[in-house]
């Protein structure tokens, strides 16, 4: 009789995997190389933004309180004494009476403590000698940008874990990273085993299929921003896959095999575990699908023996292989960040065990709207293509109707949350 095996709740699986999570390793890259990658160190402002007072305007720099006499029928009159440009460095400090013809982005010259755009201002020349005035009274301040009025020197910008997007980079470019310090991809093996497995430029055959699993997985682990080594598709035979298990685990951080975890005559998983010698931290997990996946510690490495069953294969990783990634690639909130969905329509199936439905999130009209993306079997492969979520469906309820309030995992959020 076939082993029977007992199952975990969820959460409980989910913890014994992250109780093997391991801190991931740091790198300098090229500011430009940098895009999606998460910092791992904090960014400090190691000087003011700006680092000089500047100007806001293309007009004249002057000294507020040589308007006061000012009114629409009061012009008062400067004395143009230096032109500077974005980039210049003022050379003279302003008197009574005098003004410095200055454009955006200018450093304020000592003496002026305001700004007046052209387009309020006269211009005209005596002697060769430029003169502006003006109609108004300014105010002390008025139209300067304070030096660190933006940043303040030593002011934390933004956490390490914070993924580089182009915000970010306009950041760092600001305070001189040419190098990035940021987290290492940790590297993850793929095997994909199956007798029936053809490759994906194969023409069918009886009795045998592509192998799609291998595909989806490397496009899962690069979506989560790690790095994959595929090890190719093995056969179903015991010492061959182990020697290929064996080795691939000296190569990676992590190690994904995907089918061959049941209890069939040539699911060979199992086997290769135990004479590995590998702590297995379970092989039976209380949920829809994927309930075969497998999780077990060789050394200092994880192994997860994914199920063969596409949909199956794809929510274990989501559930038990990201929350590690991130982890290792320092993200604060390692997990799918979990929101609150209307559901468009009815799901009638009982749920014995908790089931991750591949789904599909819409946001209208302020709202968040979920339904199943597709048939909903562990065997299926085209429910995944439209899946942006996994509805959670809680084991023990007894099917949903159109309008419920439903939990969603999101797949394609880049926040996460800190907890399952
Ligand atoms: N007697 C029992 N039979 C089964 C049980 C059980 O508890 N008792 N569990 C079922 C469940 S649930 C699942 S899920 C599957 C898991 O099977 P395995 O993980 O052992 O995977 P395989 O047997 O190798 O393959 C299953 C299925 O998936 C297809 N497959 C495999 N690899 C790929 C791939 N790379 N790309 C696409 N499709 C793949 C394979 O052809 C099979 O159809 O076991 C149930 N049985
Ligand atoms: O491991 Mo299976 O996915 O529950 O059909
Ligand atoms: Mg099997």
């Amino acid at each position: 009789m076939a082993e029977l095996r007992k199952p975990i709740p969820v959460k409980e699986a989910i913890d014994r995997v992250w109780e093997q999570r391991r801190d991931g390793y740091t790198e300098y890259i090229a500011i430009t190389d940098c895009d999606n990658r998460r910092l791992a160190e904090d960014v400090v402002a190691s000087h003011p933004v700006p680092s000089f007072p500047k100007s806001p305007y293309d007009g004249f720099a002057i000294r507020s309180e040589d308007t006061q006499g000012a009114g629409r029928n009061q012009p008062v009159s400067f004395k143009v004494i230096e032109h500077i440009g974005a980039g210049q460095v003022p050379e003279k400090q302003l008197h009574k009476g005098e003004a410095t013809r200055i454009m955006t982005g200018a450093q304020i010259p000592a003496g002026a403590d305001c700004i007046t755009m052209f387009e309020i201002c006269q211009t005209y020349e005596n002697d060769e000698q430029p003169y502006m005035s003006i109609k108004r009274k300014m105010d002390s301040g008025q139209n300067i940008i304070e030096e660190g009025s933006e940043v303040a020197k030593g002011e934390l910008l933004i956490p390490k874990g914070t993924i580089i997007n182009p915000g970010v980079k306009a950041v760092l470019a600001t305070f001189g990273y040419s190098e990035v310090k940021v987290s290492k991809k940790p590297v993850v093996g793929i095997i994909a085993t199956g007798t029936e497995l053809l490759d994906v430029d194969e023409e069918l055959q009886p009795g045998k299929i592509r192998n799609s699993n291998a595909y989806m997985i490397a496009s899962q682990i690069t979506r989560s921003g790690a790095d994959y080594r595929y090890f190719g598709k093995l056969k179903d035979e015991f010492e061959a896959s182990y020697e290929t298990v064996f080795k691939a685990m000296d190569e990676v951080d992590i190690l994904i095999t995907t089918g061959g975890v049941s209890v069939g005559d040539f699911d060979f998983m199992p086997a290769i575990y135990d004479k590995l010698g590998a702590e297995v931290l379970f092989n039976k997990v209380a949920m829809r699908p994927g309930s075969v996946t497998t999780a077990a510690v060789f050394g200092d490495k994880l192994l997860y023996g994914l199920s063969g069953n596409p949909s199956a294969c794809y929510v274990g990783f989501e559930l038990f292989v990201r929350p590690l990634l991130q982890h290792s690639l320092s993200n604060q909130n390692p997990f799918l960040r979990r929101v609150k969905a209307e559901l468009l329509e009815e799901f009638p199936k009982a749920n014995p065990f908790t089931r991750f439905v591949r789904s599909s999130v819409t946001y209208e009209n302020g709202r968040i709207h979920v339904q199943p993306s597709g048939i909903d079997k562990s065997n299926v492969v085209t429910s995944l293509a439209y899946a942006n979520a996994l509805m959670v469906l809680p084991g023990g309820t007894r099917g949903f109707r159109a309008g419920d309030e439903v939990e969603v995992l999101l797949l394609e959020d880049q926040e996460g949350q800190g907890e399952f």
